[in-house]
């Protein structure tokens, strides 16, 4: 018989031909590649999330982007109903039918569907969006040709940011009980809820209404422009890096990697800088101080922020709600400690990866996520939610701030402008300039180093990744590496986006730090396979 997937291996065969036998994996951000090798995975994931549609009889979405990767790079990544990342089972259906020869496709269809029990009868709807690259709407071609084989629709949200895809698909799955469903929606639920909050004045105390914004000349650059027509007088934006090449020395992975001042922003003293990366679901501040210093205020900043706003704005209005916060292994110790010991947050901490993080914050009423790199929201439990509109109507005035910080929350994925607008409000409701901020407690000097290894899935781990199971020995090797320096904590993990091993450490000063991270880089060089010359040096 044949299969109702036949013309799928068709245009396949005579429009995306797989142009590569390596295997490839759908990881933590997807596909990710140089943008000339991507033509017949975005095909087939445009026949993946029709499937993936019917089955979840929703909306799904696909986001065309390699986001902080150079302007050469592109990738994709499925969003599921409710604006969560693609359920792992699909993450091993997506990664089976990238891998299929072209002849392939329709039984490695067939067997998705089958093993889904997935109703073919439902008509599939997916949203389409993409970033600023030259290649991706080339790319998105493809993509679309591989939902409409399949007899899906397609809603083209054009050039967007990642978290403008998930706010849509979530409002529309939701029949628009989390706002309206459209790029003008997202706009306005956001803008309306940010003005109103600094309905008294836009300045406060030490805090004044102004931003440098670093669009890492992306996507990012082009939608700040649209906030800014809803936000009014509330905040003066000057928008640098709005056209030139994409990523490059600038936006929030340049910041935070390099800890350098971005290129393209007039270096003023005391002044924000807002820096997005390239599909603005990431942010990082920074600053230069009197003194010509430079400072950067990364996720762990920004959590401790928010979440000690919160917190502050449920112990006043009364409200018994239980707040947590949740970080990775990367979180700077300094950052754990106050917001356990000062401010009396629980804190988890999850693997790396935002699904990682989402998942652990559900088990709060109010769960405030973040990678240091700054990757992250707060979510609300359905009841949390509730409590609080329910005592914002009973004119309880703090439950009505929170009920009004929520709104300029998007909590759907982490957001680099609704993060933005939500420490601004913070801020201003404190009437903090960006050093009383900073100076809420010191980072731990630290230190990020790669090891290349010949297998990097020998090194396993355990506790979050902070204890290194195998190769046996290794995690002794650097509990013994670590006990010499002051403060000092030091773990190893395997990338997940990366062919590398990565090595994290911190010790009370920078000499330490970086002492400590090229000894444990050495230690993973003698015992995990390290290949090319043993690292001696940053
Ligand atoms: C140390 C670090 O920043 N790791 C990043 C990076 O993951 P790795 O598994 O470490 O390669 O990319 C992920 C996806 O963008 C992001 O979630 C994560 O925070
Ligand atoms: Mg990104």
């Amino acid at each position: 018989m044949m299969s109702r997937f036949a013309d799928a291996a068709k245009v396949a065969t005579s429009k995306y031909p797989k142009t590569t036998n390596k295997t490839i994996k759908y990881g933590t951000a997807g596909f990710r590649s140089k943008a000339e090798e991507l033509d017949f995975i975005m095909y087939r994931m445009g026949l993946l999330a029709a499937l993936r549609a019917c089955d979840t009889k929703a909306a799904i979405g696909v986001m065309i982007t390699a986001s902080h990767n150079p302007v050469q790079d592109n990738g994709v990544k499925l969003v599921d109903p409710m604006g969560e990342m693609l359920a792992p089972a699909w993450e091993v259906h997506a990664t089976t039918l990238v891998n299929a020869s072209d002849d392939e496709i329709p039984r490695a269809l067939e067997k998705i569907g089958g093993e889904a029990r997935i109703d073919l009868n439902h008509s599939p709807l997916v949203f389409v969006g993409r970033d600023t690259r030259p290649s991706s709407s080339q790319l998105c071609d493809a993509v679309i040709s591989g939902v409409r084989v399949v007899g899906g629709d397609v809603k083209d949200l054009g050039v967007i940011t990642t978290p403008i895809i998930h706010y849509v698909i979530t409002c529309h799955n939701d029949g628009g009980t989390y706002g309206v469903p459209s790029e003008e929606g997202y706009y306005q639920k956001i803008c309306e809820a940010f003005v109103k909050l600094r309905s008294s004045g836009a300045s406060n105390g030490n805090y004044e209404p102004i931003v440098y914004y670093d669009g890492a000349n992306g996507v990012g650059a082009l939608m700040i422009a649209n906030f800014l027509k809803h936000l009014g007088n509330s905040l003066s934006v000057s928008i640098y890096n709005d056209d030139g090449v994409l990523n490059h020395l600038c936006g929030a992975d340049y910041v935070k990697v390099q800890q350098k001042w971005p290129e393209g922003v007039p270096r003023i003293q005391n002044v924000r800088c807002v820096s997005v990366d390239g599909d603005a679901d990431r942010v990082i501040y920074s600053y230069i101080d009197s003194n010509d210093k430079y400072h950067m205020l990364d996720g762990d900043k920004i959590a401790t922020l928010i979440a000690g706003y919160i917190q502050e704005l449920l112990k006043n209005s009364g409200l018994k709600l239980k707040l947590g916060l949740v970080q990775t292994a990367y979180a700077n110790g300094a950052s754990t400690e106050y917001i356990t010991r000062k401010l009396g947050v629980p804190v988890a901490c999850a693997m790396t990866g935002v699904k990682h993080l989402h998942h652990m914050a559900l088990q709060f009423d109010i769960g405030v996520y973040f990678e240091a790199n700054g990757h992250g929201t707060v979510i609300f439990s359905k009841e949390a939610r509730a409590a609080i509109r329910d005592a914002a109507q009973r004119n309880n005035e703090n439950a009505n701030k929170l009920s009004q910080v929520l709104d300029v929350i998007n909590e759907t994925v982490g957001d680099a402008i609704s993060d933005m607008l939500l420490v601004e409000t913070v801020l201003h409701a404190r009437g903090w300039s960006i050093f009383d901020w900073d100076k809420a407690y010191a980072d731990l000097p630290n230190r990020q180093m790669k090891v290349t290894v010949a297998d990097r899935t020998v090194i396993t781990t355990t506790d979050a990744e902070r204890v290194c199971v195998t190769p046996e020995g290794l995690q002794n090797s650097i509990n013994e590496m670590v006990k010499a320096y002051p403060q000092g904590r030091s773990f190893v993990r395997p990338s997940g986006t990366e062919d590398i091993v990565r090595v994290y450490a911190e010790a009370s000063s920078q000499e330490q730090a970086d002492e400590l991270a090229i000894k444990v880089a050495g230690a993973v060089y003698d015992q995990a396979g390290g290949v090319g010359s043993k690292p001696q040096s940053l």
